[in-house]
């Protein structure tokens, strides 16, 4: 069962419950926003692997494949942004249409991604929980708080 998200399928256009403006007018839309619990980066990997098996598709879909499939995509992604200056968070400014571009572009690099992962059994879910302890570890909160630099620019 997919659920519904902030009163729309795809998160997007949410002006009632998702986008609230609070008294002193500072819009609060970004701390509000949180993902659907489903589908899950299992359900995922699954439904892509039914849609590929469905087509005979595996016999393209080797690592190296879909490593550039997804690099262009990600290249779909930049150009939704190109020479637009800087975007604020929550794309404000933005159209319904250029939002639901930018949600199916956001989609076929997961989907790559996802499957990219899969050819090269790498169980991704756990793998990130690993590597964000190790982020968490190379930038302790208390010596990196407010700074931007590379954990190779600190001295100590
Ligand atoms: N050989 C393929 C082709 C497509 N797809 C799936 C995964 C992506 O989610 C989406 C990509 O489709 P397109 O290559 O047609 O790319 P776009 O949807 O971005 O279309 P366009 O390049 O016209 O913007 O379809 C796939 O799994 N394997």
């Amino acid at each position: 069962k997919l659920e519904k998200h902030c009163g729309s399928v795809n998160g997007a256009a949410a002006e009632d419950s998702c986008h609230s403006k609070q008294q002193d007018g500072e819009d609060k839309t970004a701390d509000r926003f949180t993902f659907s619990a489903e589908p899950t980066v299992e359900d995922i990997r699954r439904m892509q692997a039914e849609f590929t098996d469905e087509r005979d598709w595996n016999q393209f879909h080797q690592p190296r494949n879909l490593l550039l499939a997804m690099v262009g995509e990600v290249g779909e992604v930049s150009e939704l942004f190109q020479w637009r200056g800087e975007v604020a968070e929550g794309l404000p400014d933005w159209t319904d249409s250029e939002r639901e571009h930018l949600a199916h572009e956001l989609s076929d690099v997961l989907i790559y991604l996802v499957e990219l992962a899969e050819k090269c059994r790498v169980d991704l879910p756990q793998a990130v929980l690993r590597k964000m302890a190790l982020n968490r570890l190379k930038y302790p909160a208390s010596k990196v708080h407010g700074s931007a630099k590379k954990y190779t620019e600190y001295e100590d």
